[in-house]
């Protein structure tokens, strides 16, 4: 039997209580066939699970007294041997656990998965460029002035360099209309050095996204958003160009902390970025359906929307929220948020990705290695080619009798 994960998307209204849960039917399925058997999964602990003491000393914010002990340890490491005071909050905090029964949920180091892949995309990036001088573009969109999105898009812009990614970044006014920003994506269209389109989202209110995301070519659309591509990742059997940055960051993720997907109840409480999806229905009670989950992934943009009461123990948690918001204590400076409570969450879960530095780095990762395949398939390139290449180049002179 095929595993398929259903993917939910959410309802208008959260916090509608007219009616009780209701399960909809799953709208998209994934076939993923290496991340659905147990066996696929990579054995062992996985290296990209980080020990719970080291990320409770680097919290200002401590909950409960063993919590506050090991802080204040941390603080006077230098007094005391680095060894001993490791033994010393170990011993804490599974004292502090004991005594509240409580238990801490692992952090999933995105960075390090982030990095990882980043490592593998520059390594295919260099071999392409040594064997057909050719590297992979991408052309990225912003229209109008959004901080978050600036932000996002920068990050973007420093992860291409990083890697040997050419990335152009267009940017135009927030007044700008439909027929100036269509111009821009078929004039990258048209570019030969660009593999990959990105239009930053959200657009401006008078812009139709719609529109927009349909004229880019299906070939270089790497955010996975083209109802062509979207369409066949919902259809079982269909094989789309690329799939969504995030999605691909969530599943690499579960897979690489080896979190066994196969017979879980997944819930994906989620913004869907097409519109006229009948979601209403599903999450009425969001409450009661992620308390069933075993894997849940939000994806929503409201801080703190996910509570430690809406979790299942052991419940191994994807935030996927990425919201801006001010500092409490300096209106000037901001930072990114999640949509889990995660002071609540980690004493519910098993496993858990912080934001930042979750599942966000490994979605930007994504996206260079969406733009190298598109790259590949414009150039009809694989490394395999390169490899072949390669073998030619080394046979010794000195055997080639002629
Ligand atoms: N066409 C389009 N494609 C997108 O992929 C897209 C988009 N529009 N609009 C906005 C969302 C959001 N998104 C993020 C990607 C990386 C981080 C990320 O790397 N975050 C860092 C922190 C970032 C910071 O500190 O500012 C982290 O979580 O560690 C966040 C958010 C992509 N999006």
């Amino acid at each position: 039997m095929r595993g398929r994960m259903a993917v939910w998307w959410r309802c208008k209204s959260f916090t509608s209580s007219a009616s009780p849960s209701r399960l909809a039917k799953p709208l998209i399925y994934l076939d993923r066939p290496d991340i659905w058997y147990p066996s696929s999964s990579p054995s062992g602990v996985s290296p990209y699970l980080r020990h719970a003491y080291y990320r409770l000393s680097r919290k200002r914010k401590v909950g409960h007294f063993g919590m506050e002990l090991l802080v204040t340890v941390h603080k006077s490491e230098r007094f005391i041997s680095d060894c001993f005071s490791y033994l010393l909050a170990v011993y804490m905090l599974e004292d502090g656990r004991k005594r509240n029964n409580e238990h801490a949920a692992a952090d999933i180091d995105g960075k390090l998965i982030a990095n990882d892949i980043k490592a593998t995309v520059a390594t295919e990036i260099r071999h392409m460029k040594s064997s057909i001088r050719k590297v992979p573009g991408l052309g990225v969109i912003l229209v109008g002035k959004r901080k978050d999105s600036f932000s996002f898009v920068s990050i973007k812009k420093k992860a291409c360099e990083e890697v040997g990614i050419a990335s152009v970044v267009v940017e135009l006014p927030e007044d700008s209309t439909e027929h100036e920003v269509l111009a821009v994506v078929s004039l990258l269209n048209r570019k030969e050095s660009v593999h990959g389109i990105l239009v930053q989202l959200p657009l401006p209110n008078h812009l139709s996204e719609e529109k927009i995301i349909n004229a880019v070519n299906v070939e270089k659309d790497v955010d996975g958003f083209h109802p062509v591509n979207m369409g066949n990742l919902a259809m079982t059997g269909r094989e789309p160009l690329f799939i969504p940055c995030a999605s691909r960051g969530c599943l690499e993720v579960l897979h690489r902390c080896s979190v066994e997907i196969i017979g879980k109840k997944v819930v994906v409480i989620g913004r869907s970025k097409i519109g006229g999806l009948p979601t209403s229905l599903l999450l009425q009670n969001p409450e009661q359906i992620t308390r069933e989950a075993d894997i849940l992934v939000s994806d929503v943009g409201v801080p703190n929307l996910v509570r430690g009461h809406w979790l299942k123990p052991g419940v191994v948690v994807i935030d996927m929220g990425s919201t801006l918001v001010k500092d409490s204590n300096n209106s000037h400076c901001s930072h990114v948020t999640g949509d889990v409570c995660y002071e609540e969450a980690i004493h519910k879960a098993s496993a858990i990705t912080p934001v930042p530095g979750g599942v966000g780095p490994v979605t930007i990762s994504m996206l260079l290695s969406n733009t190298v395949e598109a790259a590949k398939r414009a150039y009809q390139w694989t490394e395999r080619s390169y490899q072949q290449e390669q073998s030619f180049s080394y046979i010794p002179l000195s055997n080639v009798h002629i």
